[in-house]
């Protein structure tokens, strides 16, 4: 058995020889639990695996649904428009070194000029979607194309009489934006799945020097990965607005942020998976308010998990959930 923990090693693995360590051991568990390896998760590689992941991904995963709903031209400028402002924000500023002469410095650099500009077109893009989808909610869509996503969770939170402070349309733009850096910092911090599921070499191949005859069984560390120094300021911390700095994705580009797996096993579940936590997320924000139990401070929580296939906390979260806005039915 191997445990790849660095990068290097990884990239060996998961990218160069992704397709010699493509297949899964037979473990007890799987044998048992999945009829025999027949599900697409602990299927050897093979025509038979190749069928159920076509099937998963084509047929079931496919609705291109995120937060901000269906794909739209919009929605797809808006894409890449982001990734175009994370590319801004990681370049680096000599003004930010030298705040005292920044005035004088912002004359020899553009990037304040860019990052604005930039900033006005994700504005007027995120604008034109809300007004849009008022304007369909208005309109009252067909039962059953109704939209449930994120924008019309904050929608209706906008239209709410309650509010002690009202939303604006500038506060959902900034919640559209936020959410997601959370959820991805949690991916990094707390993997669901900490060391991917296992894999098994099909052929004999060399890495790093090293002969690893076939069938050896795999282990990637990705918990490890996403709190290592090397990639990560600060990594011990949790800092959503690191991936404002940071363009990673779920997809697998950058090695040191893969809670989804990479390579031809990675998760079918890339685009789904993550829409459904935000999703939840949302929702539970939306219907309730949240306090800690017996005074406690959020600092006081013990974080620690128990590794397992999935992780989890190792003491469970007691939280108090107070009903803001019930939901109607
Ligand atoms: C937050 C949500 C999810 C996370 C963090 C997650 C994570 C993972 C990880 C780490 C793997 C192993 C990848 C590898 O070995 O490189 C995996 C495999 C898999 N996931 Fe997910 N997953 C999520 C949601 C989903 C959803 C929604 C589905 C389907 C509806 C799904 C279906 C699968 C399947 C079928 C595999 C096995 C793929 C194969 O071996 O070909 N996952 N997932």
């Amino acid at each position: 058995m191997l445990l790849f923990p660095r990068l290097k090693s990884q990239k060996e693995f998961l990218k160069t020889h992704d397709i010699i360590f493509a297949s899964r051991p037979s473990l007890i568990s799987s044998e048992i639990g999945c009829y025999g390896n027949t599900d697409i998760a602990f299927a050897p590689y093979g025509n038979y695996w190749k069928q159920l992941r076509k099937i998963c991904t084509q047929e079931l995963l496919s609705a291109p649904v995120a937060c901000l709903g269906k794909k739209s031209d919009e929605k797809s400028l808006f894409t890449k428009i982001v990734r175009e402002g994370l590319q801004n924000v990681s370049v680096f500023d000599i003004a930010d070194v030298y705040p005292s002469i920044k005035l004088l410095l912002h004359l020899f650099t553009d990037l304040r000029r860019r990052v604005e500009k930039h900033h006005e077109q994700l504005d007027t893009i995120m604008g034109k979607i809300i007004d849009d989808r008022k304007r369909a909610n208005a309109i009252k869509i067909a039962e059953g194309e109704k939209q449930e996503d994120l924008l019309n969770v904050l929608l209706k939170l906008q239209s709410g009489v309650s509010l002690e402070h009202p939303l604006t349309n500038d506060n959902i733009k900034a919640v559209l934006m936020y959410l997601k850096l959370v959820i991805k910092e949690t991916f990094r911090f707390h993997p669901t799945v900490p060391l991917l599921l296992p894999r098994e070499s099909r052929e004999p191949c060399q890495i790093n020097g090293y002969d690893i005859p076939a069938k050896t069984r795999v282990l990637v560390n990705a918990w490890a990965m996403g709190r290592d120094p090397k990639y990560w300021n600060d990594a011990q911390s949790f800092k959503p607005e690191r991936f404002l700095e940071k363009s990673v994705d779920f997809k697998a580009s950058s090695l040191e942020y893969i809670p989804f797996g990479a390579g031809r096993r990675m998760c079918p579940g890339t685009i789904y998976g993550p829409v459904i936590v935000e999703f939840q997320l949302a929702m539970l924000l939306y219907h309730f308010d949240w306090i800690l139990p017996d005074g406690m401070k959020p600092e006081d929580l013990e974080m620690t998990e128990v590794f397992g296939v999935a992780s989890r906390r190792k003491q469970d979260l007691y939280v108090v959930p107070i009903v803001s806005r019930p939901l109607l039915v």
